[in-house]
């Protein structure tokens, strides 16, 4: 079946390229259905080309890999993995999220300071190319193509199935709880959890204010101490970013979570965006009654919003992720706390390997990042949208750092060539005739070019 799926892709590249090239092309996923803010503009203007492939392939346990085509999910994964005992190294946390879009866009989640992001825990992708031929490209077969592929947002190609590493999966996450009641008490111990050598497998910390966070650890076990398991996930428990904001008030403790619950954790409450969806949907009496009805599909929100509400959320929410050298946290607090004041923020370390590519390190060395995620509505004095982020993104390329793509950015393209380096980018495409087949990255993220 993969092979003739692939066939229809190619099918239609090859009749664009007949009928004149007039137009770039991209998928036919709907603006709606993806896991970002915005809608493209550009899914009405150019090609349509669909890429219905929704399987999961094969698991084979002696390569320890597992075969994907790209609109599979992240629930779908850990549906199928974790019962036959693996799971992947990099679990980004919303079950929607697709292969494809984690791929060609970014992919992080708490295990990434051992591992990486979750590009570097591909080992082949398989992709239709703008002259309608298939090729497959690995770290050493076409190996330029292989790392251009990671955060070019379907402007090479198209994907149509990726190799993944799979690694042992155990039942329970054994999680440890830190609060931190000071700024520099708790950088000091999220740095240490962070480059404990072979330590920690999840490390994440969540910053409730200015000067206070609970820092979190999480290593995979199979055993588990009966009285301290908490299946988290389940409907009528408490959100995830509430539960854990009671240990600045109770102290340290250590829990079991079943490992699907864990991976999926924010999955429940949106990160902490649902509280502004449905502000009594942490009430128990919500959750003992309602608490199944929840979350609302990303999708079905995305595509029912009307303008209003549109134009609200841009004006007074911002949803960032920036990732910055992890020498850099301290100062970049200050900066999130003097335009946003917005809390919680999400932080997650993660190893930033000096591979070829859009994105690297800049002392071409390996270098460890954290990510800083910020959803929701900021409560700086004198707080606007536009000029906040623009802001946030100065900071950002100061510090040759970069910002996720999911998210609206303002940079300037040259600013946004600044930021990222499309010295093997502009070379692919060249080489690959991209023109007129894809627009460039920045083509497909600007402001402009979404609703
Ligand atoms: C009574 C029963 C008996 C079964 N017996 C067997 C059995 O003997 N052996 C076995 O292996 N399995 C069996 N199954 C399981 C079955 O294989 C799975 O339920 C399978 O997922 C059904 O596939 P489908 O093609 O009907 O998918 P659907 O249910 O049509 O699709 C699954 C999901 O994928 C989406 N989807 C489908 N196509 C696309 C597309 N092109 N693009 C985007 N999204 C898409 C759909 O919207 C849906 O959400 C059985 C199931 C039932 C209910
Ligand atoms: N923890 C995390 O890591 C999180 C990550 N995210 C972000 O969410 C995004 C993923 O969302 P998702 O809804 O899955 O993806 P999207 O549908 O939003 O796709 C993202 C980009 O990848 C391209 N793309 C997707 N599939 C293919 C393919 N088969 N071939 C070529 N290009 C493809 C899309 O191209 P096109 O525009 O042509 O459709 C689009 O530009 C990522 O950008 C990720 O950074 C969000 C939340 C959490
Ligand atoms: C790297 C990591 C962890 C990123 C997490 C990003 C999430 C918090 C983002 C991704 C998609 C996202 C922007 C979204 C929304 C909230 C924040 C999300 C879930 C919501 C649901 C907020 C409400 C809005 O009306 C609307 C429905 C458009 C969006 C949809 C996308």
């Amino acid at each position: 079946m993969h092979d003739s799926k692939v066939k229809h892709v190619q099918d239609q590249v090859k009749a664009w390229k007949a009928d004149g090239m007039k137009s770039g092309m991209c998928t036919a996923r709907p603006g709606w259905m993806n896991i970002s803010f915005r809608r493209g503009l550009y899914k009405k203007t150019m090609r349509n080309i669909e890429v219905n492939l929704i399987d999961i392939l094969n698991v084979d346990t002696e390569r320890k890999i597992v075969r994907v085509e790209p609109l599979v999910s992240m629930g779908q994964i850990t549906a199928m993995l974790n019962p036959l005992g693996w799971t992947l190294p990099v679990l980004p946390e919303l079950d929607d999220l697709t292969v494809g879009g984690l791929i060609m866009g970014v992919g992080i989640e708490t295990s990434s300071h051992k591992v990486g992001l979750f590009q570097h825990c591909c080992v082949s992708y398989e992709l239709v190319l703008a002259d309608g031929s298939v090729v497959k490209c690995s770290k050493d077969e076409n190996p330029d193509l292989f790392y251009a592929v990671p955060w070019s947002y379907g402007t090479l190609g198209f994907l149509v199935s990726a190799e993944i590493q799979i690694v042992p999966a155990k039942k329970y996450v054994r999680m440890e709880y830190f609060p931190a009641k000071s700024r520099q008490k708790m950088i000091e111990r999220f740095e240490q959890e962070t480059n404990k050598g072979s330590g920690n497998e999840f490390v994440e910390c969540l910053v409730y204010s200015e000067n206070s966070g609970v820092i979190m650890t999480g290593n995979m076990t199979e055993e588990a101490e009966a009285d301290k398991i908490n299946p988290i996930g389940y409907f009528w428990k408490p959100w995830f970013f509430k539960h854990v904001e009671q240990f600045l008030r109770i102290g340290s403790a250590v829990e079991y979570i079943p490992l699907r619950h864990y991976y999926h954790r924010h999955s429940r409450s949106i990160f902490w965006e649902l509280q502004d969806i449905i502000p009594f949907g942490n009430h128990p009496l919500f959750r003992y009654l309602l608490g199944w009805t929840v979350p609302p599909k990303v999708s079905l929100l995305k595509l029912t919003q009307g303008e209003t509400t549109k134009k609200l959320y841009e004006k007074h929410q911002v949803i960032q992720d920036m990732l910055i050298p992890l020498g850099k946290l301290d100062e970049a607090l200050d900066v999130f706390h003097k335009h946003l004041k917005l809390y919680p923020l999400w932080l997650c370390p993660f190893m930033l390997y000096n591979l070829p590519g859009l994105v690297h390190p800049a002392g071409h060395q390996d270098e460890m990042y954290v990510d800083i995620g910020a959803y929701g509505a900021p409560t700086a004095p004198g707080f606007q949208a536009v000029p906040a982020t623009k802001r946030l993104e100065e900071y950002v390329l100061k510090v040759k750092g970069f910002q996720m793509l999911y998210a609206d950015t303002y940079l300037s393209e040259t600013d946004f060539r600044k930021m990222f380096d499309h010295k093997l980018y502009d070379t692919m495409r060249e080489r690959l005739q991209c023109h007129k087949a894809f627009p460039e990255i920045y083509g497909k993220i600007n402001r402009n070019v979404r609703d």
